[in-house]
């Protein structure tokens, strides 16, 4: 764990303790470190603006000469207002001659405004870094295009600057635009889910009263997140019990909606929520749902909007089309199991008050989710610890955030590598359990290869390909452990931990190598399995996909922000297959 400096973050916050973003290692890239905290510099100040203004994409500029100094720096306010880079320059004047501007995201230039770009451009600035590609397609690459027609050198990073500190630089990119990026790449709003609870795991006594849990420094914490949110989001139940206001009571600023979801609409005539003189409020239920309190509320300016099937996911697909980027959850638990069963809410933030209530049926955070065995459980991913006055503020994503690479191939980029799928009317094949009706496809099924390692012995597992070579008598040790694994989960567990505990036991060149090794391992393995070589042929014309929604480079991710390369080396094979072609693989390997 590390400490996580000078960040002023919804989506981590400062001074926390984060469990896996940092690293303590010595930066080898000593040249990147330079870059890296500026673009980090750059994802910190675009964050500046949130909580004042609505969830829009968060830019930041700065500008630091040929010598490393600051010499200018900017973020956006809000749409329509002076560009970050604009900004950026006016501060640096004459320093922004042959400097190198850093910026968090490539800026949108939409609408026919070229400003930033135009800005960078007149001022002299040789070089620009740029954190992430815009999220959104329309504009995704324009500005880099643009910059670099006027003779502009332009860093990427991730594309031309590739590091661990640059890995790090650009996950705070991400982060700060979060619920844009979710927004390209999702039909769902970016949802946080947060609560209060003591010690002993309740939202509330058994009566069901909550006024206060958390501390008032906590509180006011809170009303900073709804400041960052569109709209904040409860059950019918807690409109009952709390008589909430779900203002965010921050200083001015940005006021999201208030959003209650209820099935019944067993609501009170008189409630905070249905003041809307400040900020409005929309009720969503179940068509036909007491439509004579709806009209009652409808007087009162409360929007109702009745659905067909009422469920977090069809409500946040409406939110989605209606324009939200975010959505804070403040529901008590039965809502709260809910939209965590349907895959709608993205991250947590859990106050934990150092106080103990008891109470058997004292309600906790999330209600029933099925789960049976401790190995069902949901892991929070970047996992972020802060005291908050007395209390404990634990946060962490449920989902990760998706990355920008285009994903699942497009069809254009599907039809390029297997001909055999006709564009627009392809059929996607999910696998990932082995146990699926496809599971065979996945490379944890139970059919072992032979395969040569490339030192003139065999291995069984591909994973042990990746220690292959290292002259170190522990690599050498790990090598032969992987090939006597039992299982092919055992063999990825083994290389999974030693690379976390020993990455530099990886050979140098695994990066460029292990999509090579992995259409060897699978060509071998589809070669000599004749059931199996049929089962890929019958697949001809669908796209096929690893659903796993951890590994973002092998798999597809939970919605298909991976880049699938188990599918698309799969679809390739096949296209092999169909062709007839051979590859030497065939006659190297056998099965055990
Ligand atoms: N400490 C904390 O952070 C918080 C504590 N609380 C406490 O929690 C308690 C209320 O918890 P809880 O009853 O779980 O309240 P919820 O906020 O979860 O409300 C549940 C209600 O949501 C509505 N609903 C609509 N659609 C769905 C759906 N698909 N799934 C589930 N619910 C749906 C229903 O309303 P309807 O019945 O109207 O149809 C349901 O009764 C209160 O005591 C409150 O004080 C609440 C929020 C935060
Ligand atoms: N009890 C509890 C919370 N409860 C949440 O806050 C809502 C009340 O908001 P408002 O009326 O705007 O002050 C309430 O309905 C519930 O969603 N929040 C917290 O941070 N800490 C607490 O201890």
């Amino acid at each position: 764990m590390v400490l996580f400096l000078g960040t002023k973050s919804y989506f981590y916050s400062s001074p926390v303790l984060c469990k896996s973003i940092a690293s303590n290692s010595n930066h080898n890239h000593a040249a990147h470190s330079l870059d890296a905290v500026y673009i980090k510099r750059a994802a910190d100040i675009a964050d500046s603006s949130a909580g004042f203004t609505s969830p829009h994409p968060n830019f930041g500029c700065v500008i630091a000469t040929p010598s490393g100094t600051v010499a200018g720096e900017g973020y956006l306010y809000a749409q329509g207002t002076k560009a970050a880079e604009v900004l950026a320059v006016e501060a640096a004047g004459g320093f922004s001659k042959g400097s190198t501007a850093y910026l968090n995201m490539e800026p949108g230039d939409c609408h026919g405004d070229h400003s930033a770009v135009s800005a960078l451009v007149q001022a002299g600035i040789k070089r620009v870094v740029v954190g992430i590609r815009h999220p959104l397609q329309h504009l995704h690459g324009n500005a880099i295009r643009s910059l670099r027609g006027q003779g502009l050198q332009v860093d990427v990073v991730g594309e031309d600057l590739k590091s661990k500190i640059m890995e790090e630089a650009r996950k705070s990119c991400l982060l700060v635009n979060a619920p844009l990026i979710h927004r390209a790449t999702s039909r769902v709003p970016f949802s946080v889910i947060k609560y209060a609870m003591t010690l002993d795991g309740k939202i509330a006594t058994s009566s069901g009263h909550a006024a206060w849990i958390s501390s008032k420094e906590s509180r006011n914490r809170v009303f900073e997140l709804r400041g960052r949110s569109d709209a904040i989001i409860v059950g019918g139940n807690t409109v009952r019990k709390d008589n909430p206001r779900l203002t965010a009571r921050h200083g001015g600023g940005h006021t999201p909606i208030r959003i209650v979801m209820t099935q019944t609409f067993n609501l009170p005539e008189e409630a905070n929520l249905w003041d809307i003189s400040d900020v409005s409020t929309i009720v969503v239920t179940q068509r036909g749902a007491r439509r004579s309190l709806q009209k009652l509320l409808a007087s009162k300016g409360v929007e109702v909007v009745e659905f067909d099937i009422l469920n977090p996911r069809e409500v946040m697909e409406y939110f989605h089309d209606r324009g939200y980027l975010s959505i804070l959850w403040e529901c008590g638990g039965t809502l709260a199991a809910s939209a965590i069963s349907s895959g709608v809410i993205h991250k947590v933030f859990a106050f934990v008050a150092p106080k103990i209530i008891g109470g058997k049926n004292a309600p906790s955070p999330v209600g029933e989710l099925g789960m049976v065995e401790m190995s069902q459980a949901l892991d929070l991913i970047d996992v972020c610890f802060e005291q908050v006055g007395p209390d404990m503020l634990i946060s962490g994503f449920l989902q990760p955030v998706p990355d920008l690479v285009p994903v699942i191939p497009s069809e254009d980029e599907t039809f390029a590598i297997d001909p055999s799928i006709t564009p627009y009317d392809s059929k996607i094949i999910f696998f990932y359990k082995t146990w699926d009706p496809y599971g065979a496809f996945s490379n944890f099924s139970p059919h072992p290869i032979q395969m040569p390692d490339g030192s003139g012995s065999y291995v069984t597992w591909s994973s042990a390909h990746k220690f292959v070579g290292v002259n170190e008598p522990v690599a050498k040790d790990c090598v032969e452990k992987i090939k006597s694994a039992k299982s092919p989960e055992e063999a990825a567990r083994m290389g999974r931990s030693m690379q976390k505990q020993r990455s530099d036991l990886v050979r140098s060149d695994w990066e460029g190598l292990k999509i090579d090794v992995m259409y060897r391992a699978l060509k071998c393995k589809f070669s000599i399995y004749p059931h199996l070589q049929s089962m890929l042929l019958t697949t001809a014309g669908s796209v096929l996909v690893e659903a796993s929604p951890h590994d973002l480079f092998w798999g597809g991710g939970r919605e298909g922000e991976g880049l699938n390369y188990l599918g698309r080396l799969l679809m390739l094979i096949r296209s092999e297959f169909l062709g007839e072609c051979s590859s030497p693989s065939e006659s190297t390997c056998t099965a055990l």
